[in-house]
């Protein structure tokens, strides 16, 4: 129950019981107090009548002491209406000392129920005879009954108006307000605390029952991305048609919430077993998933989103319903961090996980305040020559306790935290300062590359805007500084990635693919995209020996990139074999072990002073063409076993 449901509540319990009441009591006080009144003003006025009458008998018996009562004539006068102006109804007498009606306005009593008045007269303090005063108080009951029952009327019509309107208006206000208090007011959903209720009420039922209870938390993929590109009202009809897929994927019984911004979450009340349950959930889920995944649309704009979803079982994952639904949640990460677009059930090798994950993001926002991250330079070289060129600058974190952490560990969990384009101009700040300072102390025009995470290059202006302003604060001529991005970047908003990609070739710098070869490789976004390097994925140069076939896909990318005007560079060199091959291929630049590992900054300093060429210059190359053909005229390599290269437009090579 909640606070703002209490005054409505009171209200309507005050008006339905109290109310009633009050009026019942209103409609009885009022005739009783006035004949009350009445009663009053009827003994107040008799009571005067006898007073003065009396008086005026008490003078006329003082001065006829002994005859007073056989003089009718003259006391008539004491007891008649004109005297004192008495009320019709009313009978006065006087009476002897033995009680004898001496005189009398009217002969018979008045109508009952009556009132009356009887005053002692004296003769010098003798008791001589009484004057008495009878009113009849009829008229004053039946005014009494007749202001009764109108009273009763008003009330009985103002209760009526109350149970009626006034009682019906509020308790439709409250069933309003209770509504709003249990649901959502975007997609009229039940929110979190309504939907939590029903948890807790479905598990101790399933707990008499002996049956399950499944929950599935689902969170959207990318809805952000409709926010930013459509704006909220985009967003805002996305959550409201997603709320009317979820309906459509639950029967009558279960229910599906909103529990906060793109999150929302289904109970199925199962009359089986967990495992039972646990399929049902699947199913679901996999429903859900579906759903999600269908295009929206939006003022003629098709986009799309996906959802993740976690599951959790009463009574076999969690006995309580806040566990069950923190753990339906701890599934539902898991199935994002998996790959996004799945459904998972909890499993409890998932919370050690989370506890993981939850100090990893406590250690890393420390790391961040406290700039625990550093960089390692890995030499460039040309591969002809051996010439150092420059270095690619990789992120390294130096943690307290573990020690330094490579970036797969951490980038990913930068990116999910928000954190990574705050670190990605660090990255590419000291990267540049200490390659200015570098290229000043050696009097070479040295080049450091850097990569570009795809949040970093989706906050469009923004990021150019961070690639000025380091450039500006090193001083770094923008010829030496390559920004890397990968290929599913371009892939994903291809036509605001080519605006961005013009903006930041405008500034000077140059842009590489990194990793090419292992995503969808396009030939079409190769033409259109400003690139002027592509670096060949390690995969392709490890197998460089054992697999000739990739000596074919090497020679390939190498031509393919030199007829678009690009530089290639290889990645992953690890022996002067597949130095000499790349250098044979005519393959430009090149990284790897054997070239030079990742170093830290004085080291690479060091190497950089030593003026030594990592490698000695190729003086004969081996002539692979032989090999090259020989290979390309062998078996083409079965679909899937290599790395992906697809290319769906023929090739000037
Ligand atoms: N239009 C709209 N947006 C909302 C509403 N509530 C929350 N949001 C936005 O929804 C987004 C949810 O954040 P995330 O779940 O991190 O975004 P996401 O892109 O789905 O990220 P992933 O779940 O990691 O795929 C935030 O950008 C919120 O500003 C709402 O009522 N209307």
């Amino acid at each position: 129950m909640t606070s703002a449901k209490r005054p409505l509540r009171s209200a309507a319990y005050w008006l339905d019981h109290v109310a009633v009441w009050l009026m019942l009591a209103v409609a009885a006080a009022v005739p009783l107090t006035y004949a009350v009144a009445q009663f009053q003003y009827e003994k107040g006025t008799l009571a005067t009548t006898a007073q003065t009458r009396s008086y005026l008998l008490a003078q006329y018996i003082a001065r006829n002491p002994q005859y007073w009562q056989f003089e009718e004539a003259r006391l008539v006068g004491f007891v008649n209406d004109s005297m004192l102006g008495a009320q019709p109804g009313e009978r006065r007498r006087v009476l002897d000392a033995k009680g004898q009606v001496a005189v009398e306005n009217v002969p018979q009593a008045p109508p009952r129920p009556l009132i009356e008045v009887a005053l002692t007269l004296y003769d010098a303090g003798r008791p001589v005879g009484n004057l008495v005063v009878e009113r009849s108080i009829r008229p004053l009951v039946l005014g009494t009954a007749l202001v009764s029952a109108a009273s009763l009327a008003i009330a009985l019509l103002l209760i009526w108006l109350i149970k009626s309107v006034l009682l019906h208006a509020l308790r439709q206000s409250e069933s309003d307000l209770r509504f709003r208090a249990e649901h959502d007011t975007l997609t009229s959903l039940p929110n979190r605390e309504h939907f939590r209720t029903r948890v807790v009420a479905a598990i101790e039922q399933a707990a008499q029952a002996r049956t399950a209870v499944a929950v599935l938390f689902i969170d959207l993929d990318h809805f952000k991305a409709i926010n930013d590109a459509l704006g909220h009202d985009a967003g805002d009809a996305t959550l409201c048609e997603v709320a009317q897929r979820l309906r459509s994927t639950i029967r009558q019984g279960d229910m599906v919430a909103r529990l906060s911004g793109d999150e929302f979450a289904i109970l199925l009340d199962v009359t089986h077993d967990a495992e039972v349950a646990a399929g049902v959930a699947r199913e679901v889920a996999s429903g859900v998933v579906t759903q999600c995944g269908r295009p929206f649309s939006f003022e003629g704009q098709v986009h799309r989103i996906g959802a993740s979803v976690g599951i959790a079982v009463y009574p076999s994952d969690a006995d309580t319903a806040d566990a069950l639904l923190a753990h339906a949640d701890t599934a539902m990460l898991n199935a994002k961090r998996a790959g996004r677009g799945k459904h998972l059930r909890y499993a409890p090798a998932m919370q050690e996980a989370q506890r993981a994950r939850l100090e990893l993001e406590g250690d890393l926002r420390v790391a961040v305040a406290e700039g625990q991250f550093l960089l390692h330079y890995q030499p460039l070289i040309d591969l002809a020559s051996g010439q150092l060129l420059g270095s690619e600058a990789l992120l390294r974190w130096q943690h307290p306790q573990r020690g330094l952490v490579p970036p797969i560990e951490f980038i990913t969990v930068l990116e999910e935290m928000g954190l990574i384009a705050e670190v990605g101009r660090w990255v590419m700040q000291r990267a540049c300062c200490v390659t200015a300072r570098w290229s000043h102390e050696h009097g070479r025009a040295l080049k450091v590359a850097v990569n570009v995470s795809p949040l970093q290059f989706a906050q469009g202006e923004a990021f150019v805007e961070t690639v000025r302003a380091v450039l500006a604060e090193t001083g770094l001529p923008p010829q030496q500084l390559q920004l890397e991005l990968t290929e599913g970047l371009l892939m994903s908003q291809s036509e605001q990635s080519l605006a961005l990609m013009h903006q930041l070739r405008a500034l000077g710098v140059s842009l590489a693919i990194d990793d090419f070869g292992t995503g969808y490789s396009s030939l079409a976004y190769l033409r259109s995209f400003p690139v002027d390097t592509l670096k060949i994925d390690r995969s392709f140069i490890r197998d460089l020996g054992p697999r000739p076939e990739h000596i074919t896909l090497v020679y390939a990318i190498v031509q393919l990139g030199h007829n678009l005007g690009m530089k290639v560079t290889a990645e992953g060199i690890e022996t002067a074999e597949q130095r000499s091959q790349l250098a044979d291929l005519r393959c430009d630049t090149g990284q790897g072990y054997f070239l030079g590992r990742p170093v830290p900054e004085e080291v690479y300093a060091r190497l950089l002073a030593s003026g030594e060429p990592l490698v000695p210059a190729i003086v004969a190359p081996v002539v692979v063409q032989a090999a090259v053909l020989a290979a390309a005229s062998g078996p083409v390599p079965a679909a899937g076993t290599g790395p992906t290269l697809s290319m769906p437009e023929p090739v000037p090579v």
